[in-house]
């Protein structure tokens, strides 16, 4: 068996296989964070690309913390029903497992849809005031956050558990924390963003505290026999930013609380950060938070061959890999990494059909396809 095809057990769950679909933000089709029918095609086709896993985008725990009026969110009764529409879709035709990525984006928040110019969302067009560990914008020029107070971050934290006993509701079988890509949480653990002089801020151990505060909280509400996971950043790429043995430590604490696994991204934060992007960029990072925490590990970035990722798994660098445009260039991924490696996946039963001997070729994905 191949090590890409392998199954992965995950806390009290199994995934079928180390390929995972990495979260990706699609701007579109949720209007007041309500799941459209955008997200049934694009996560119901992702179900069934053979990958083990299929991430949805960021989640907004509460209507502050999306990144724009069209992205998703999971704070009540209408955008549980939306997004449990797309779930029991993903069951019914998918093989993969399902896990939703929950957010808040703080500092980052209420922004122009990309390809309406990006840039700060006001006020008067439906934005709002951002909020964040410290009153420090993310980028030059762009809103000072209000400073969150500790009622503030009370009711944040109680928005991630909210979310994810809807998720666990729904039947996500993987709830992950977004702590990665200058988000709020990762807002509170990099020394760039987070100055605070309470409890909250100052050394490392008290800017991880929100972080494994909120955590702790959601590994409490989500059972035993799901995964529960966090993204992180483990770099900033900035002077004087969170780094790898930041995210070493960060990942240990996480660990001993009952985390079953890290995908270990990075960057994000800040305007300024200089990232040397080249294939597997971030492996590296994952391989040693593995290594140094015994840890599962995910990782991700510039993966996108079948041997390349089957490479990573056998040689111990992570536990699994994420991909992210990959799939959206080939949402067969998985079935094309399968002939490639000489392993078997699931396709959809209207579909399996034409695998079977029953038709001429008995086989599905065209010669040379992968
Ligand atoms: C369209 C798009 C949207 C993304 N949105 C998210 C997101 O919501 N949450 C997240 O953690 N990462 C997000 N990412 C980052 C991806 O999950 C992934 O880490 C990154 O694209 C690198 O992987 P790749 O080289 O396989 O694409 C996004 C990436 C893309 C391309």
């Amino acid at each position: 068996m191949t090590a890409l095809f392998s199954p992965l057990a995950l806390g009290g769950m199994e995934l079928p296989n180390r390929i995972a679909v990495s979260p990706m933000a699609q701007y579109s089709s949720a209007p007041d964070g309500c799941a459209g029918d955008w997200h049934l095609v694009h996560l119901g086709q992702l179900s069934y690309s053979g990958a083990g896993l299929v991430m949805t985008e960021a989640t907004a725990v509460e209507p502050d913390g999306r990144g724009s009026l069209q992205c998703l969110g999971l704070y009540g009764d209408a955008q549980e029903q939306a997004l449990g529409r797309v779930v029991d879709f993903c069951r019914q035709w998918g093989g993969a497992r399902l896990g939703v990525q929950l957010s808040h984006t703080g500092r980052k928040g209420s922004v122009r849809l990309p390809w309406a110019g990006r840039g700060p969302l006001p006020v008067q067009e439906g934005g709002w005031h951002v909020e964040a560990p410290s009153a420090l914008a993310a980028d030059d020029g762009g809103p000072v956050p209000a400073e969150l107070d500790e009622g503030g971050l009370r009711r944040i934290g109680q928005a991630f558990v909210s979310a994810a006993r809807r998720a666990v509701r729904v039947g996500f079988d993987v709830v992950e924390l977004h702590a990665a890509h200058g988000y709020l949480l990762h807002q509170f653990l990099s020394p760039l963003s987070n100055r605070r002089d309470d409890g909250y801020g100052g050394d490392a151990e008290r800017r991880m505290r929100f972080p494994l505060e909120v955590a702790q909280a959601v590994r409490d509400a989500v059972p035993s026999d799901r995964a529960m996971g966090v993204r992180i950043s483990a770099s900033d790429w900035a002077e004087g930013g969170f780094g790898l043995d930041d995210a070493v430590a960060f990942a240990g604490a996480l660990k001993s609380i009952g985390c079953d696994y890290v995908c270990v991204s990075s960057g994000g934060l800040v305007g300024h950060q200089q990232i040397r992007v080249v294939p597997e960029y971030q492996v590296p990072f994952a391989s040693e938070v593995r290594r140094r925490t015994g840890m599962a590990t995910r990782a991700v970035g510039m993966i996108a061959l079948a041997q390349q990722a089957d490479a990573i798994v056998r040689s111990g660098r992570a536990d699994f890999v994420a991909l992210g445009r990959a799939m959206l260039d080939d949402p067969r991924w998985g079935w094309h990494a399968a002939e490639v490696l000489g392993a078997a996946v699931a396709y959809p039963q209207p579909y399996a059909r034409a695998a079977s001997a029953a038709w001429p070729g008995a086989r599905l994905v065209r010669p040379g396809a992968a």
